[in-house]
């Protein structure tokens, strides 16, 4: 089987091309191939196809009906998206989205030669999501809408730490702490209440460190602690925003600021927030009906796996 590493951010995946969806990617499989010391090691695979191989075959679409059953937007064989990321977990499990994920996934298209260099759509099981990129450099992608959705609660070794419950088309908690995230032991799994996520959340804790500028660190549903995670810097700039709101230090309505810089995006405006996670740092634009994640995107190195080793 042909693979490709690559990172955003240091959140790292396995890419796998299997352009017309032959393979029968078992959640045992993903789960090995992303072992750090039995397999190659990495946060989460990126499985390449096309959308309308996706819907074809009877295992892709139990996998798309299964996902998109608690998902907010569906789509169908019909997108005009011409390739589908296929994201799982490192536990093998699967998601809805992945904001760095996507971003490598669109910079090995181009490197492939699977797609030029501009703007389009990549169809993901939280919808359609458009990215726009150059031969080289950084990706920019339309998000979506962040959603606040209330109060929620996590803890870490019995201490509590109140947070924003948001979807970036998958689950976030996002929590503001006073010190440095440094200080945070994410060495376990923080504690949630499962009636308040049913599915499972991915959990930021976050310090504001400047104007529209924060640290972070996450603990990611079915990959543990990672480097960076996009969706999850996306889910932190809309709490950090709602928060200062809150405290009258930002407006509460459509952000608004000096049109960002960089390019051949879609971003129109907006409020500019940088984002410091472990692994780097990406920008984040809250635009009035929107959130763009822009970000490096690294392909490091390319194989194949060994004749019956999955
Ligand atoms: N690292 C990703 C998020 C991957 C999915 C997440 N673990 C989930 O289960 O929702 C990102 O960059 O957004």
């Amino acid at each position: 089987m042909r693979f490709v590493k690559g990172h955003g951010t240091e959140n790292d995946f396995v890419i796998l091309p299997d352009l017309d969806g032959t393979l029968d990617l078992t959640p045992e499989a993903v789960a090995r191939l992303c072992d750090r010391r039995a397999g190659i090691g990495a946060d989460g695979v990126l499985r390449v196809v096309r959308t309308k191989a996706m819907y074809a075959t009877s295992v892709n679409t139990a996998l798309n009906t299964a996902v998109n059953t608690g998902a907010e937007e569906t789509h169908g064989a019909d997108t005009d998206a011409e390739w589908f990321m296929d994201y799982r977990n490192a536990d093998g499990s699967v998601a809805e989205m992945c904001g760095n994920g996507i971003r490598v996934f669109a910079r090995y298209l181009v490197e492939a030669g699977l797609a030029a260099p501009g703007e389009w759509d990549v169809a993901t099981r939280a919808g359609l999501r458009r990215v726009a990129l150059g031969a080289s450099g950084d990706v920019t992608v339309d998000m979506g809408p962040p959603r606040l959705l209330g109060q929620g609660e996590a803890s870490i070794a019995g201490e509590v730490f109140q947070g924003r419950r948001v979807s970036v088309g998958n689950p976030h908690l996002a929590c503001a702490v006073d010190g440095p995230v440094t200080a945070l032991d994410l060495s376990r799994a923080p504690g949630f209440d499962p009636a308040v996520f049913p599915d499972g959340v991915n959990v930021e804790f976050y310090r504001t460190v400047g104007e529209r500028h924060v640290e972070m660190r996450v603990y990611e549903r079915g990959s543990g602690e990672t480097r960076s995670c996009g969706t999850g810097t996306v889910a932190v700039a809309a709490a950090a925003a709602a928060e200062a709101a809150a405290e009258g230090a930002e407006p509460s309505g459509p952000a608004r600021s000096a049109p960002a810089e960089g390019g051949s995006v879609p971003v129109q405006g907006g409020a500019e927030w940088t984002v410091d996670v472990p692994g780097g740092r990406v920008t984040v634009i809250l635009d009035a009906g929107t959130g763009f994640l822009r970000g490096p995107a690294v392909l490091v190195a390319e194989g194949e796996t060994r004749p019956g080793w999955l």
